[in-house]
């Protein structure tokens, strides 16, 4: 069985005292694409450069396509993609150049050069930008070189850190594009974003990271339906006329809470996945005189998710701390 595209085991980063990685085990198949999610800090970027060798994890190890990061660092590198956050641009330099230097510095030349340029431009829509300046190009199309740099020497494996970070809606798109078709070509694509509905399109699996421990690894249907969850299951109700009246009602109510209070109604959960129990409630809600028009299960958005799964961790954790006072 070959070795999945990209795997971490047990990988701690620490910076002097705070331990920005905390012992992540993950793995990615080929040919999938993996998202990477979690809140300013949460040990993302430092993840990924961990696994794109471009940092020494403090423990562990990671390997791309079976091959050890740290131990292999320039085998890896042929595998491997990467693209940050921020990148260093040169001043002069126009798009075409660009690439050129980067196929220089990667080992190509003659027309073997020309062709992998050539390639990257065509695949990126950088071709008409060719004769442009590289440091004065608008956001997308600075993302777009990037990628295209990033692929001069057609990676099985891409890492991209926020790639779709101040992009316009328009850019964006650009991007989706770009990434689903390298997706439909087979290429690993580990891609780090905090637009998560987005996140959820393009993944076949999504990575959530907390305080640099894994909180999560599924794939994004299951998270949006909640068949994973502990955390009750969401029901969009509307009322004809006094949507107030839904609040009062929940609070007198076991197993519902208001989650979103909405125009016509709210956002409710109810603390049981049982649809048997969905059901009565809703005939509770007749009885008790609320002229309910709709009453529906209502898909988690993957913020939703995110926010569920980080909170019920928090809750165990504060548990576990009053446990720990009461010994
Ligand atoms: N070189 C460094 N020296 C000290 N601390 C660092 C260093 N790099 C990262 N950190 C810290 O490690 C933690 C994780 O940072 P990291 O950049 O990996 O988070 P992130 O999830 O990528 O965040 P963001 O979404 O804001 O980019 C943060 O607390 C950060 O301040």
């Amino acid at each position: 069985m070959s070795a999945p595209a990209i795997a971490a085991h047990n990988l701690v980063r620490k910076f002097g005292k705070l331990t920005a990685v905390d012992g992540l085990s993950f793995e990615v198949p080929h040919g999938s694409v993996c998202g990477f999610v979690g809140a300013n800090g949460a040990g993302k970027t430092t993840t990924m450069r961990m696994i794109s060798t471009l940092d020494y994890p403090t423990s562990g190890s990671a390997e791309i396509c079976g091959i050890n990061v740290v131990d292999y660092p320039a085998k890896v590198r042929q595998l491997l993609g990467w693209m940050p956050d921020h990148f260093g641009n040169y001043q002069n330099m126009t798009v075409l150049e660009y690439l050129d230097f980067y196929a220089r510095a990667l080992g190509y030349q003659g027309k073997e050069r020309l062709m992998r340029v050539q390639e990257v431009m065509e695949f990126a829509d950088l071709i008409p930008l060719a004769d442009r300046l590289s440091n004065k190009l608008s956001k997308g199309m600075t993302q777009r070189l990037c990628l295209g740099r990033s692929m001069i020497h057609d990676p099985q494996v891409l890492i991209m850190d926020e790639p779709a970070a101040g992009l316009d809606p328009k850019a964006r798109v650009e991007l989706k594009h770009l990434i689903r078709i390298l997706a439909e070509e087979g290429k690993t694509i580990f891609i780090s974003s905090h637009i998560l509905s987005e996140l959820g399109e393009m993944c076949d699996s999504l990575l959530f990271i907390n305080s640099g421990k894994i909180v999560h690894h599924g794939d994004a249907e299951s998270l949006k339906t909640g068949s994973d969850q502990s955390n009750g299951v969401l029901y969009d109700v509307q009322l004809a006329s006094n949507p107030e009246r839904l609040s009062d009602w929940a609070v007198t109510s076991p197993y519902v809470e208001i989650d979103e209070t909405r125009k016509r109604g709210a956002r409710i959960r109810i603390m049981d996945s049982n649809p048997d129990h969905a059901a009565e409630i809703l005939a509770r809600m007749i009885k008790d005189g609320l002229p309910v028009i709709e009453f529906h299960r209502e898909q988690r958005n993957l913020e939703d998710a995110f926010i569920d799964i980080v909170s019920q961790l928090d809750r165990e954790n504060a548990a576990q701390l009053t446990t720990a006072a009461n010994d």
